[in-house]
């Protein structure tokens, strides 16, 4: 682990040197004070030096502003070193999670990622900047006190330093049971999380369900079992401390008796003022230990909070560019789909969903999916966005497999305008510019006059800096809709993806969403998931899918004569061929 950690701190040396260097300088400062008791008591006093009185306070003096300067530089230097270490693990952790596939967000909660960033990054810092650099300090100080305490009486050294390894051998068997019940913290903490951000993105579904008083119930058992999992450990780590105590008054209680009985002895080998240096030094030696048992506990918090980081770090997604992908420079925009075999589960246990399936998506054509709910088309979609690898066959784009192109090229060319909004909190002028930032405000107009949206976004208190709320809540459905529109647009993509919105417009929205809608798709090659009357009888070619297979397909004229599934889903679903109603079995 700590080698790990010590990646993030490269690029620091200069700062961790200076830290470590005002570190020694206090080691080394320790043994002045007591050093001067020693020679007060058994030299000053005795011969009445009076002179010697005020050196020996001003040394003192001295000697204390010193260890606060250099306290004060190991401080900050060790703190600053921590941050940053912590800052990069959190990018690093942001950067990889940003990068994992959708099968991966498709398992996880949004919650319990939130809080690997936040609660277990917040953990770990505890640790890289208080933690292990105040146990370096304390190791130094450690060493060098103890080397001084060899030189001063090797008898009563040796015998006490025997009981320091017992205090280890005790830290190392507690450290592993104290980091497992801390694990178990924090895996109720992303819980919490989980809910909180279940609960909270979620605010409409509960109140219109009345669900409050669950949704507390449920809250409020989590963080029963996250207080139970705090005081666990607690009752876990709050036993170390004293053990560790224990073991420091049976060495006091030695030095007392063993240094005692030497100093009685009067042959030299211990004087009184030798003695309470000795004690002095012993308090100093005992600092660190105490220091470091109290460390223990944070330190197996972040241990067990640094595991679930490296968990998210260790993932590889399974969807990646792969070495040497080249960027997909679009042509004519021809998509072909052959023998495409898909599933979401496992290949080696699961059936596939689609399975070897083709499917010629025109250049400049607009293809429309029609078929039962659940079939397969926001799959097929979902597969030429790259969301997901294909099991077997392959998808291209003018010739290219999508595996052989980077996902960033690919997903340029591509503008989905959806059912489900992807809009996010900030102004209208931050998600029309989300797929282009470098549009200027010319094209940003163009766009949103092409998409039938400038007139609606002109009317709103600040315009295109009109903040939108979360996921666009502070627009109807009909002017989220245009956005996307108008997003794409601006976007100029070669290919779009259309999932059609179910919900039924007034006419006027309608009316003008169908402009929209014709402007964007006009000349490139559509994908459009139909289900507008008007979309499926104006689409170039109609394709029936069911069950992940493509069972009829043609222009709307074709099919209806054809008779067969095509036109009894046509006939059930637009009796009167009414402009709103949808050719989707649900
Ligand atoms: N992320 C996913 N993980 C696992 N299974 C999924 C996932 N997305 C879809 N499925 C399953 O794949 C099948 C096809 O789903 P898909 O969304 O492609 O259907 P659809 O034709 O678009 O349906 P609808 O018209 O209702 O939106 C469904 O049985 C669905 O349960």
């Amino acid at each position: 682990m700590f080698s790990r950690l010590f990646l993030h701190v490269r690029g620091q040396w200069p700062l961790l040197l200076a830290a470590w260097a005002a570190t020694g300088c206090i080691a080394a400062l320790q043994f002045v004070i007591p050093r001067l008791t020693q020679y007060a008591i058994d030299h000053v006093i005795p011969k009445s030096d009076y002179n010697m009185l005020l050196p020996i306070a001003g040394g003192v003096m001295l000697t204390a502003v010193l260890l606060g300067v250099f306290g004060y530089t190991s401080s900050y230097a060790f703190a600053k070193v921590g941050q940053r270490t912590v800052l990069d693990i959190r990018t690093s952790l942001y950067r990889h999670l940003q990068s994992l596939d959708m099968a991966y967000f498709d398992r996880k909660r949004t919650g319990e990622l939130m809080s690997r960033v936040t609660s277990d990054v917040n953990q770990l810092q505890q640790m890289v900047s208080a933690g292990t650099m105040g146990i370096l300090t304390d190791a130094v100080t450690f060493i060098a006190i103890a080397c001084f305490m060899l030189y001063q009486n090797v008898q009563l050294t040796a015998v006490l330093l025997a009981l320091f390894p017992l205090m280890l051998l005790a830290a190392r068997l507690y450290g592993g049971k104290l980091r497992s019940s801390y694990r178990n913290v924090q895996e109720t903490v992303a819980d919490m999380s989980g809910q909180l951000q279940d609960s909270l993105s979620q605010i409409r579904l509960v109140k219109t369900f009345a669900a409050e008083e669950r949704e507390n119930t449920r809250f409020a058992e989590l963080g029963e079992a996250n207080k139970e999992a705090n005081l666990a450990a607690t009752r876990f780590s709050a036993l170390f401390g004293p053990a560790i105590d224990l073991l420091q008054y049976v060495g006091m209680a030695f030095v007392l008796a063993f240094g005692s009985w030497q100093a009685m002895r009067g042959n030299g080998e211990m004087t009184a003022g030798s003695m309470v240096a000795y004690l002095a030094y012993l308090r100093l030696l005992q600092n660190p230990v105490r220091r470091f048992s109290r460390l223990m506990s944070t330190m197996q918090q972040s241990a067990a909070a640094y595991d679930r980081i490296i968990e998210t770090m260790n993932t590889s997604p399974q969807v990646a560019d792969r070495d040497g992908a080249r960027e997909l420079h679009v042509g004519t925009g021809e998509v072909v789909f052959k023998e495409v075999t898909f599933g979401y589960g496992d290949p080696s246990k699961d059936s596939p969903l689609l399975c070897r399936f083709n499917l010629v998506l025109q250049p400049g054509k607009t293809t429309a999916l029609v078929g039962s709910s659940g079939a397969g088309k926001s799959t097929l979609a979902h597969l030429l966005l790259r969301y997901y690898d294909v099991w077997d066959g392959a998808i291209s784009v003018d010739g290219m497999d999508l595996r052989e192109v980077t996902q960033a090229s690919l997903r340029r060319r591509i503008g989905i305008v959806t059912q489900e909004t992807m809009l996010r909190s900030g102004s209208v002028r931050e998600n029309l510019l989300y797929g282009r930032p470098e549009a200027s405000e010319d094209e940003l107009l163009q766009a949103a006059k092409a998409a039938c949206a400038h007139e609606f976004i002109e009317a709103l208190p600040s315009g295109y800096d009109t903040e939108i709320g979360e996921r666009g809540v502070r627009l109807s459905g009909g002017q989220k809709q245009r956005l996307s529109i108008a997003r794409a647009l601006l976007a100029n993509p070669a290919i779009i993806l259309l999932d059609e919105a179910t919900a039924s417009l007034d006419t006027e929205s309608e009316a003008l969403i169908q402009q929209a809608l014709q402007t964007l798709l006009h000349g490139r090659t559509c994908l459009v998931i139909a289900h507008r009357l008007s979309t499926v009888r104006s689409a170039d070619r109609i394709v029936v899918l069911e069950g992940g297979r493509l069972i009829e397909s043609g222009n709307h004229e074709e099919l209806l004569e054809h008779g067969g599934r095509y036109r009894s889903l046509y006939e059930r679903q637009f009796p009167q061929g009414k402009q709103t109603e949808i050719p989707h079995e649900t």
